[in-house]
């Protein structure tokens, strides 16, 4: 692909590989997964890397179809977008900047190679702020301002600066340190934060203020509010430049101006997404949580699979092959949707996490030259944890009328678990699979017991839950991500739908919004 990549003028819909995609998914309605089913597809439709394994042999997909995709995938600017972004050009073309959260967990030789010394000496920095700190609060020697070692953690921030962190806090909890809590305020319902509160001990509690702008509204009423509950119950006059409050954000500046002490400020960039930023450190609430050595692990997890994602052949390599059967779904099959389902409780919040990355990422719809597409482009993500799913919306998975692909999530080894429970999760697991796919016929006196099956599932098994694998996993949505959104020729790192409601949000609270009567009729009855 000749010049600009982040302006390449590429229409998928337009090209040859397309009306061959448009006529083998014609000829799908004919194909049945489990037909289709042998050995020798298992062995061929499957890949791996850093610990997890995939197999996508339980798709409706065959070898004319897949071969379809990659050539889509090879007439697209793919190759010469990701070596883009690996490079630090600004792909993110709406905003002009580069989008280097890859470079957060690469090596400084690699970085170096890319000519970018600059990025990994300012990330040096501030991974050794993120050491020193998290460090001494987990040694007790961050003290409050009465001389008390710290006992709960608030990280405050929404979206990208707390879906990640809450995250990987969560599936990562096994290293948690004993006494010493996280807690994650993201909502501006004065419910959470003062139920939050209510229970902490204000001697012994530091905030985190994540956010990249530090200019969101919900985030900066929720600090305000804490700062409120220091100064009314530790009598500090100044609360920000006390030691109960560490900043981290992309705009020093502006928390330094809220005053905020330049040495309880931690950083990193505009070339860091919100959603792509439990790398940075938005991550000190993960680091303090499990542990800076095991950050390093979730990290060095994140750059295997970045390795994989820019070595590994396109016919092996995981994040393309989800993408490219993600594409044949939404494109092809008209599946609007894809479900999440992780077997491992500790996985609860990945399907929420998922949803900024995949919807805030590829829910656009215009190109990257600002032309309307004549195509679909990011899927609606949801789900919920196995085997919770199951009692509550597998029934339409297995009898609606919907095609919902869905991605399960097991553990071969979970060393936390019950070993008789362990099995019985992931037999379910398993046995949903294979049920959507195989399906079972009923007599024509009970239609209600039919099961159509031919329902696409991916399953991806983790050999047990770690920081590394955990990183790996999170790593591999992050580039499928990317990849759609390079055939979709979208910017898949600018977020403009949500600034619409945030403006009138501002503009209805100072009495400005000039709304339509139904909105007007909703603010009466609110008594404004
Ligand atoms: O980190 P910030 O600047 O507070 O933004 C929080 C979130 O808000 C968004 O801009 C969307 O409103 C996300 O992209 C971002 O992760």
């Amino acid at each position: 692909m000749e010049g600009n990549v982040s302006q390449s003028g590429f229409n998928p819909s337009a090209t040859e590989s397309w009306k061959t995609l448009k006529n083998a998914a014609a000829k799908m309605s004919a194909f049945g997964i489990a037909d289709a089913m042998t050995d020798e597809r298992v062995s061929r439709y499957q890949a791996q890397c850093a610990g997890i394994y995939l197999d996508f042999s339980k798709n409706r997909i065959d070898d004319a179809a897949l071969a379809g995709l990659f050539g889509l995938l090879n007439d697209s600017p793919f190759a010469s977008l990701r070596a883009a972004m690996f490079d630090g050009e600004a792909i993110n073309n709406t905003e002009q900047r580069a989008v280097l959260h890859t470079a957060l967990r690469a090596s400084n030789a690699e970085l170096g190679a890319r000519g970018l010394a600059a990025e990994a000496q300012q990330i040096a920095e501030q991974k050794q702020h993120i050491k020193t700190l998290s460090e001494k609060i987990r040694a007790g020697q961050w003290l409050g301002a009465t001389g008390k070692p710290i006992t709960d953690i608030v990280n405050m921030g929404i979206g990208g600066s707390d879906l990640g962190p809450k995250l990987a806090s969560e599936a990562l909890k096994e290293f948690a340190q004993p006494g010493l809590r996280c807690h994650f305020v993201a909502n501006v319902d004065g419910e959470l934060i003062r139920s939050t509160l209510t229970d902490l001990n204000p001697e012994t509690t530091v905030v985190i203020v994540a956010s990249k702008t530090f200019t969101t509204q919900e985030t900066l009423l929720n600090a305000n509010t804490a700062a409120a509950w220091f100064t009314e119950r530790l009598g500090l006059a100044q609360p920000f430049s006390s030691p109960h409050f560490i900043g981290v954000t992309a705009a020093p500046d502006t928390a330094i101006e809220l005053g905020f002490l330049p040495e309880q400020l931690l950083q990193f960039w505009d070339w860091v997404g919100g959603r792509y930023s439990m790398w940075s450190s938005i991550g000190l609430s993960i680091a303090i949580s499990i542990g800076f050595e095991r950050f390093e692990a979730m990290l060095d997890g994140a750059r295997e699979m970045d390795q994989h994602f820019l070595t590994a052949p396109l016919e092996q390599n995981m994040p393309v092959i989800l993408a490219l059967l993600g594409i044949w779904y939404r494109n092809f099959l008209g599946a609007p949707s894809l479900a999440v389902i992780p077997y491992c409780e500790r996985l609860e919040q990945f399907p929420f996490y998922l949803q900024q990355l995949d919807m805030e990422s590829n829910g656009k719809g215009v190109n990257r030259e600002g032309a309307k597409l004549d195509y679909q482009t990011g899927p609606v993500v949801w789900g919920l944890t196995g085997t919770n799913g199951q009692h509550s919306f597998f029934q339409l998975l297995h009898q609606g009328d919907h095609v919902v692909p869905v991605d399960f999530i097991g553990l071969i080894r979970d060393s936390l678990s019950l070993p008789e429970h362990h099995k019985v999760l992931q037999a379910n697991m398993l046995a949903q699979s294979a049920a959507l796919m195989s399906g079972k016929k009923a007599s024509s006196a009970e239609p209600y017991r039919n099961y159509p099956g031919n329902r696409p599932s991916n399953t991806l098994l983790l050999d047990e839950l770690t920081p590394k694998s955990f990183g790996a996993l999170v790593a591999l949505y992050e580039h499928k991500v990317f990849v759609q959104g390079a055939v979709w020729n979208i910017n898949s790192f600018d977020q403009w739908g949500v600034e619409l409601g945030k403006g009138i949000a501002k503009d209805l609270l100072s009495g400005d919004a000039n709304l339509d009567a139904s909105s007007r009729s909703l603010i009466g009855k609110m008594g404004w």
